[in-house]
């Protein structure tokens, strides 16, 4: 089941352009780092491919289906399938660690027990896997609001994985976790997505942890795919061109204050 993006633009409600011309074919088991600057369109790529958003035009297929043909019901169904790991995942502040754990599957169970499992969990065991995974299975009767920013960070992953999605999606997945940890989750979501032959996308601004994890890199800047190539292949001069700010070089050479810089002559 593979993701195919053909010719995909997409335009912001506010006439933004935020993605040109995504053409990017992705094989099961495949694991794929997005880097580029502030604003290139990461997270719009990402939230494409969890169908939170349609493109504005161009073709997406996901996991054999096209979202812009689906009706509601199958589209739900297809979400289902998606897991999204957020930068800042959205945890309800009084909600136990092991509710919010097994709210990954709330999509594919029935009312009445996604309504029971909210009130009582209903596999412990299996939220405390998923969570040990991660070195938080002894925080799993917490409150979410007790847990630091790269806690939560990990809850949000555990959630994730518990759902058992067919593509595994991340935004900035470790961004609020020391150094030892970001690299420990990143092995942890390669080996997840080995394991169970899902597709990985994951936007990152840690460019040496991307090399590091991912064997396919996607340089994105201005909307547009700059180079998408193994991350043995990436050179310096990819990156400088990737990163490259000229408007921040142009101030950085002004001269800190004009008036100084070019003193006005008194006649
Ligand atoms: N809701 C929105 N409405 C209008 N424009 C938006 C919206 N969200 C993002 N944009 C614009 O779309 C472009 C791409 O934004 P996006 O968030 O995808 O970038 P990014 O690469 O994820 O950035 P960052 O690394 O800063 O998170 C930017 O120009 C941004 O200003």
């Amino acid at each position: 089941m593979s993701i195919r993006l053909s010719g995909v633009d997409y335009v912001h409600p506010n006439g933004q352009t935020a993605l040109q011309g995504i053409d990017l074919t992705l094989n099961p088991g495949e694991q794929v780092a997005i880097i580029g600057p502030s604003g290139a369109g990461k997270t719009t790529l990402l939230r494409l491919l969890a169908t939170s958003l349609l493109p504005s035009s161009g073709e997406l297929r996901l996991l054999d289906l096209q979202p812009a043909r689906l009706g509601s019901g199958d589209l739900r169904r297809l979400r289902s399938r998606i897991g999204l790991i957020h930068q800042s995942p959205p945890l309800p502040p009084r909600q136990r660690v092991v509710t919010a754990v097994l709210a990954g599957r709330l999509g594919q169970w029935s009312l009445a027990r996604a309504l029971v499992s909210l009130c009582y969990p209903l596999d412990i065991p299996g939220a405390r896997q998923e969570l040990a995974r991660l070195d938080l299975g002894d925080r799993l009767f917490d409150r979410c609001d007790q847990l630091s920013g790269g806690q939560q960070q990990r809850v949000g992953i555990a959630r994730t994985l518990y759902q058992r999605p067919d593509l595994l999606l991340a935004d900035e997945p470790v961004s609020a976790m020391d150094p030892v940890l970001a690299d420990h989750t990143l092995s942890l979501l390669g080996e997840v997505a080995r394991e169970r032959q899902l597709p990985l996308v994951a936007s990152l601004h840690a460019v040496d942890l991307a090399l590091k994890h991912f064997p396919r890199i996607l340089g994105l800047r201005a909307g547009r795919i700059l180079f998408d190539k193994s991350a043995g292949e990436v050179s310096e001069q990819d990156l400088t061109a990737l990163y490259a700010n000229e408007s921040l070089t142009a101030r950085q050479s002004e001269p800190a204050n004009p008036a100084i810089a070019r003193p006005v002559r008194c006649l």
